[in-house]
């Protein structure tokens, strides 16, 4: 006790609770794309105020002052805005522009994919992990590696290759206009690991003339051999890699090992 004055014992508790608490972020993030906030503020086209948010969200007035609340943890995150005067009118931030349903940029499956219990939940045993002869915290807490568990539950094989590939929207489309030259000339490229074949789908439409392959595992290519001149290839990497001038890799080992932790 001594050894910290109690103003900074003071502050170090309510770090804690901050800390501690800070789950809710992403809880609160999860419920704004449970509720589909983002598709009624983009639909309303203008700022809109509690009120009108409740009623188009068909919340009781009974929790209109729950539901204020995690509005107002929404804007504290920049997930909404509210306007400087009142306070009382919520817009969208380029933030929660990424959730709206149908926008190209939409990253709302990778979030979904991310807050899932399957992938959320390995965190909670990493301490004892530490002390476990498993190799990574999904191990543990599942009895196998991600992409086996994709391989045998066809819905968490969906959460995952649709959640991966929700990234290329945006990403591929600034990746061809600010170094596109990159790609230029390259007669043709294998993307491995390419899950669904978005990233390589962009790819192919920037550049028509380069030959695209997708190489991944037989359970995501599910038998395609080929969707808008892109073609498909099931199999393991570590045993063959169809030839191509340029191998790409994107995402796969640092997603793979970030949520494999
Ligand atoms: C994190 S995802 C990345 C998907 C995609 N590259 C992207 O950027 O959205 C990793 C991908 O690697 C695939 N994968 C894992 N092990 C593989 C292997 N041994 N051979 C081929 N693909 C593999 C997975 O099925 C998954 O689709």
């Amino acid at each position: 006790m001594d050894q910290f004055t109690t103003t900074e014992l003071l502050q170090a508790q309510s770090h804690n609770w901050n800390l501690v608490l800070s789950y809710l972020k992403s809880m609160s993030l999860k419920a704004a794309i449970d509720l589909g906030i983002a598709d009624i503020l983009h639909k309303h086209g203008n700022p809109m105020t509690l009120a009108q948010l409740t009623t188009s969200l068909s919340i009781p007035t009974s929790k209109s002052n729950h539901f204020r609340r995690v509005m107002r943890l929404l804007v504290h995150q920049g997930i909404f805005s509210t306007d400087q005067e009142t306070q009382s009118l919520y817009s969208l931030t380029p933030t929660s522009h990424l959730l709206i349903t149908g926008n190209s940029a939409s990253i709302t499956p990778f979030l979904r994919l991310i807050v899932d219990p399957s992938i959320s939940h390995p965190s909670y045993v990493l301490g004892s992990w530490f002390k476990s002869p498993e190799e990574t915290p999904f191990e543990l807490l599942h009895g196998k590696g991600i992409f086996e568990l994709a391989s045998e539950k066809p819905e968490f094989n969906k959460l995952f290759n649709e959640g991966t590939a929700s990234d290329a929207g945006l990403v591929m489309d600034v990746v061809v206009r600010s170094c596109g030259e990159v790609f230029r000339g390259v007669e043709s490229l294998v993307d491995v690991g390419g899950g669904t074949g978005a990233t390589a789908m962009a790819l192919k439409k920037a550049f028509p003339e380069m030959n695209c392959t997708v190489l991944d595992l037989p359970h995501v290519i599910q038998g395609k051999t080929e969707i808008g001149g892109v073609g498909f290839v099931g199999g393991d990497m570590f045993e063959w890699v169809p030839p191509a001038s340029v191998a790409m890799l994107k995402i796969f080992f640092r997603l793979s090992l970030t949520i494999d932790l």
